[in-house]
């Protein structure tokens, strides 16, 4: 062994150090003994009691400049190689475009794209830059882009509206960044073609007007309660944390019959991790927030299981009913095809309905409010109306759906709302084939975005577009395929309707109540996915009298 190790010991010496090996490096450093035992840089870093940066860069200052040249040429290798697949990455990207016309627009960096312009562009509250930069810039209906790794075409106004709508299953199908696939698993945002009409059917049994109706009543009183608990007696309240109270308690009541949700904050504090995982990078490594939303996932999924473990024994039992919430309309629903779904599509689907039901709702209700402390002559009309709604009717007798329906002036400006703030930026699809475009060749498997924004502010579609003017919704209301807070085509937000509701029957308990004013005028919104307020927007309140 002893023979052995001085043979190595004499041949490294004759290479010397024209031929430097990492182990040559260390060796000429760190004390022979430990040296003789180890095989790598690493392993003899741990030997000199250091195996740190400071242990590497200690190793460095401690080499003759020489040395350190032959290091600079052994690391330059990665480097140089980094470099050449940077360079053939471009060349074919250059070469594929020129054949292919592809829409005009920058990929961006390798890997990224261009996700940081578009993700600092939406936190500071201006996806709109992104886009419309970009149109100016290229002077084009669709520009290319490429964003979470893929490349995508980016589809602006009613005409990349309309083809997005009304091309699902033929050219293009819905798609979602790999973060929400992935938390969101089996549930109807992972469907596509038969599958996702027949789950979207079921889903739309409940969730109909002619369902819904039923729970007005419950929303009134799940409304009140919360201005009673929240919102009654105190002279400030932040508004984006407390109407979440109301948006949450809402979904937890009719989806689940969990009818004190806050008080298990466990449940709610596991729901915002979830929530905040749900659009981004889907790594999943301990600190990230893919990894907390996907712990918190399980977490709420766990929750469920034992919810459904029970209501089965209740629906059995009749203790429960099928209509009572969406639960258990899933659990004694067949699909069209005489199929029930599995508890784990089931528990998807309910933790899709509770993200895709809960910020929304929540972000335009803080939207609301910023806009009815802004525009008293606004505030005013709905007051009327909800009052006159309410002279209507009886002492503490609870809202109707016909009273709703008659919240005609209301319902425009939560919609003159949704176009200028709208919650969400856009959504998803995948070009299922080659296809042609305004001319471009938009190529199989690219990501298409189509974006709220593009259109709701477009001066040719909205005159004055920056000014906030309910009167755009009456008569027949905007172009088609102009005003899309809720998508369009066979894939549409299918909870408009409970969302309908649910903001209605808020605006009529808290303009009756209250009268408020903006604690900061001038709080920004961003996008984190959805539009929220930057410091919550804190209001002060005023009680009528
Ligand atoms: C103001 C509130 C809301 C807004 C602005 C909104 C907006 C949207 C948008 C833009 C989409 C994507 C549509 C597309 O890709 O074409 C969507 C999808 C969806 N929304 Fe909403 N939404 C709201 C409330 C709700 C509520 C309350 C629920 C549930 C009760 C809900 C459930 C869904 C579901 C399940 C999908 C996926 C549909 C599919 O993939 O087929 N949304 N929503």
């Amino acid at each position: 062994m002893e023979k052995q190790r001085k043979n190595e010991k004499e041949k490294r010496k004759e290479k010397g150090f024209s031929r430097l090996s990492t182990a040559s490096v260390v060796e000429s450093i760190a004390p022979s003994p430990y040296v003789e035992e180890c095989t790598t840089i690493e392993h003899r870093c741990r030997y000199i009691k250091d195996n740190s940066f400071y242990g590497w860069l200690k190793i460095l200052l401690s080499l003759p400049y020489s040395k350190v040249m032959e290091l600079d040429k052994l690391l330059a290798m990665p480097a140089l190689l980094a470099l050449l697949l940077l360079y053939l990455h471009f060349m074919r990207r250059k070469i594929r475009n020129g054949i292919q016309n592809l829409p005009p627009g920058s990929s961006g960096w390798p890997i990224v794209g261009e996700t940081f312009k578009f993700i600092s562009a939406a936190r500071e509250g201006t996806p709109v830059r992104f886009i419309q930069e970009r149109m100016e810039r290229y002077d084009s209906r669709v520009f290319k882009t490429s964003f979470l790794g893929d490349p995508m075409a980016v589809f602006c106004g009613t005409a990349g509206n309309k083809f997005l709508f009304s091309n699902e299953n033929k050219n293009v199908q819905v798609w979602w960044p790999s973060s929400i696939k992935k938390l969101l698993r089996s549930s109807l945002v992972n469907k596509v073609g038969d599958e996702a009409k027949m789950t979207r059917r079921l889903l739309l049994t409940f969730l109909n007007p002619e369902i819904l109706r039923n729970f007005v009543p419950k929303m009134d009183t799940i409304a009140q309660i919360h201005i009673n608990t929240h919102w009654q007696g105190k002279e400030q309240v932040v508004v984006h944390s407390t109407v979440q109270k109301y948006t949450y308690a809402l979904a937890c009541s009719l989806f689940l019959s969990i009818e004190d949700p806050l008080h298990d904050s466990k449940f709610s504090s596991r729901f915002h991790r979830f929530l905040k995982g749900l659009v981004g990078f889907s790594i999943n490594l301990p600190g990230t927030r893919f990894h907390q939303a996907m712990k918190a996932a399980n977490e709420i999924r766990e929750e469920i299981k034992k919810i459904i473990k029970q209501r089965k024994v209740d629906l059995e039992e009749k203790r429960a009913s099928p209509s009572q919430d969406i639960l258990s309309h899933l659990l004694a629903t067949p699909d069209s095809n005489g199929r029930f779904l599995t508890e784990i599509e089931i528990m998807d689907n309910i933790l899709l309905l509770l993200f895709a039901g809960h910020d929304t709702s929540r972000s335009t209700l803080s939207s609301l409010m910023r806009y009815l402390a802004q525009l008293p002559h606004v505030y005013n009309k709905v007051l009327a109306e909800q009052v006159e709604i309410s002279r209507a009717k009886g002492e503490g007798e609870s809202l109707q759906w016909e009273d709703v329906q008659k919240m005609k002036y209301s319902w425009n400006v939560a919609s003159e709302v949704l176009r200028l703030s709208p919650p969400v930026t856009g959504a998803y699809r995948e070009a299922l084939r080659d296809f042609s475009y305004a001319d471009y060749t938009i190529g199989k498997g690219w990501k298409l975005h189509w974006t709220t924004c593009s259109s709701h502010v477009d001066p040719r579609l909205f005159a004055n577009p920056e000014a906030f003017d309910a009167s755009r919704f009456e008569g027949a209301g905007p172009a088609p395929y102009s005003y899309v807070p809720f998508g369009g085509g066979p894939r549409m937000c299918l909870g408009l309707e409970f969302a309908r509701l649910e903001i209605l029957v808020f605006m009529h308990h808290i303009v009756k109540q209250f009268k408020w004013d903006l604690v900061n005028p001038n709080e920004k919104f961003k996008y984190d996915p959805m539009l929220e307020p930057v410091d919550g927007l804190p209001v002060l309140l005023h009680r009528h009298h």
